[in-house]
C-alpha cells in the first residue's frame, strides 16, 4: 500500500496545501467552479508547474521523470483524450476481455469508433482505461458529471471496490455534497486561497 502525500504544495492562486491519501482511500476536494480544483490534480500528475513536494511512497516526483512519475500517478480528467479511431485500439488485449460488466457496455464497444461515443460513454472507459494502466494513485476530476443517478451508483459501487482491492491511493474531485458523502473517506474543500479539511467523511 503506498500513500500519496501533498507537502506545502503551491499552484496558481492555491498556497500550502498539505494532505496524505491513503493507498485504498479516497480524499475528496470540492470548492467553486474556478477555484483551482482541476489545476491541483494537474500539479499532483506533474502536468503543472507548481512549489512543494509530492510523494509517491519512498518516491519524490522531482527524483522521477514526468512519464515515469504519470505512469504510477494517473489523471483521468474531465474530458478524456483518445488518440485512436476505434475504442480497441486504447486497451490492452486483457483489459479489452476483462470489461466489468458494472460500466454498462457490451464487448462491442472494443469494435466501436470513438467519434460515437457519448460523453458519459467516454467518461466511463477513460476510468477503465486508467485502471488498465495499474496505477498506486488516480487523480479523478468530476467522473460521473455526464452520468445520470443509476449509472453514477453503479460506478461509484464498483470504483469503490477496485480502489480498496488494488489499494489505489485516490484523489477524487466532486461537487454533489451526497457522493461525497457516499465515497469520501475524507474531504476538503477549497476556500479562497487555502485548502481546509471539511468534517463528515464517513
Ligand atoms: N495554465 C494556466 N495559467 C493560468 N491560469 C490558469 C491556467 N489553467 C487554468 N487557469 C485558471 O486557473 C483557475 C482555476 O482553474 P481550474 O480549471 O483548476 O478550476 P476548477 O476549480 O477545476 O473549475 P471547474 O469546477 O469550473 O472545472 C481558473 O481561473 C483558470 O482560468
Amino acid at each position: 500500500m503506498t500513500d500519496l502525500v501533498l507537502e506545502n504544495l503551491s499552484v496558481g492562486t492555491l498556497s500550502n496545501v498539505s494532505l496524505r491519501v491513503p493507498g485504498g482511500e479516497v480524499v475528496c476536494v470540492s470548492g467553486p467552479s474556478g477555484s483551482g480544483k482541476s489545476r491541483l490534480l494537474r500539479a499532483v500528475a506533474d502536468l503543472e508547474p507548481h512549489d512543494g513536494r509530492i510523494s509517491l511512497g519512498d518516491t519524490a516526483q522531482l527524483d522521477v521523470p514526468a512519464h515515469q512519475w504519470r505512469s504510477r500517478v494517473v489523471m483521468v480528467p474531465a474530458d478524456s483524450q483518445w488518440w485512436f479511431d476505434d475504442v480497441g485500439g486504447h486497451f490492452p488485449d486483457e483489459a479489452k476481455a476483462g470489461l466489468p460488466s458494472a460500466l454498462g457496455f457490451s464487448p462491442e464497444v472494443m469494435g466501436w469508433s470513438v467519434s460515437r461515443l457519448s460523453s458519459g460513454e467516454r467518461q466511463r472507459l477513460a476510468i477503465w482505461r486508467a485502471l488498465a494502466l495499474e496505477p498506486e494513485a488516480l487523480l479523478l476530476d468530476e467522473p460521473t458529471a455526464n452520468l445520470d443517478n443509476d449509472s453514477t451508483e453503479a460506478l461509484e459501487t464498483w470504483l469503490l471496490d477496485e480502489i480498496r482491492r488494488r489499494q489505489i491511493a485516490v484523489l477524487w474531485v466532486a461537487h454533489d455534497p451526497a457522493q461525497i458523502h457516499r465515497v469520501a473517506d475524507a474531504h476538503y474543500r477549497i476556500h479562497g486561497t487555502t485548502l481546509e479539511r471539511v468534517d463528515g467523511g464517513h
